[in-house]
């Protein structure tokens, strides 16, 4: 099976993560390009949202206008590195509720640990896009999406900076009906189930917690 996996190949998408990539990018300088990213990904993610027809009144009268119909939007950073990600979304989708998920990867096991959940009601009608700058081995974001999916949430879409192949396959394969848009698929994860090239601890970088 080939992986389900949107890569945006926009030049400004492959420019800003190269500049993530630099090893000594400051703190400052990941979180700025973090939301530009974020920003740009959601543009691509939202690109199928659907539209259904208006009349306005305009300056001359009438105007056959295009809005966005029915499902509204609740994005879900997991804490805390999509919180890296969340202005950038919000930035398109000013009016977006917010759905919070957090989770910690145990160093060993590499299992995401549960620490917080506070999903906005009626995820029945509304479109959830899942915001993580990694996308490793995949556990985190099955967790979410198995959490989403028990609130009713039939509509799912995960936005990453950067995957692996490892946690690409498992999403395709716990959850196939979840597209996800990424800057870059990367070559594999490393022993430690870091992301190879990857950008390093994200949720470190982005909150300051560690140099590197
Ligand atoms: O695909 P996985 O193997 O589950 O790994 C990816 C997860 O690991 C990182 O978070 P982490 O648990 O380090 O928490 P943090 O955001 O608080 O740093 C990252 O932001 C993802 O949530
Ligand atoms: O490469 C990785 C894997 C998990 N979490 C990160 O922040 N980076
Ligand atoms: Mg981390």
């Amino acid at each position: 099976m080939p992986m389900q996996i949107q890569v945006v190949d926009h030049p400004l998408v492959q420019h800003k993560l190269a500049l993530l990539r630099e090893a000594e990018v400051s703190t400052n300088k990941f979180r700025l390009l973090t939301a530009e990213l974020a920003r740009l990904l959601a543009y691509e993610a939202t690109r199928d949202l659907l539209l259904e027809d208006h009349v306005i009144q305009g300056w001359c009268g009438p105007v056959n206008v295009k809005k966005i119909k029915g499902k509204k939007l609740t994005v879900v950073p997991i804490l805390r590195a999509g919180i890296g990600m969340l202005d950038g979304v919000l930035d398109l989708v000013p009016s977006a509720k917010i759905s919070v998920v957090g989770l910690a990867r145990n160093e060993e096991t590499l299992q995401p640990e549960p620490y917080f959940e506070k999903l906005v009601g009626n995820l029945e009608d509304r479109l959830a896009l899942i915001i993580d700058p990694m996308l490793a081995t995949g556990g985190s974001l099955v967790a979410t999406i198995d959490m989403l999916k028990r609130k009713g949430c039939t509509d799912i879409k995960a936005i990453v900076m950067v995957a692996a192949p490892e946690g690409v396959r498992l999403v395709n394969e716990k959850h196939p009906d979840v597209p996800i848009v990424a800057a870059s698929l990367d070559s594999h994860l490393n022993e430690h189930g870091y992301i190879i090239p990857g950008l390093g601890d994200a949720g470190d970088k982005i909150f300051g917690t560690i140099n590197k």
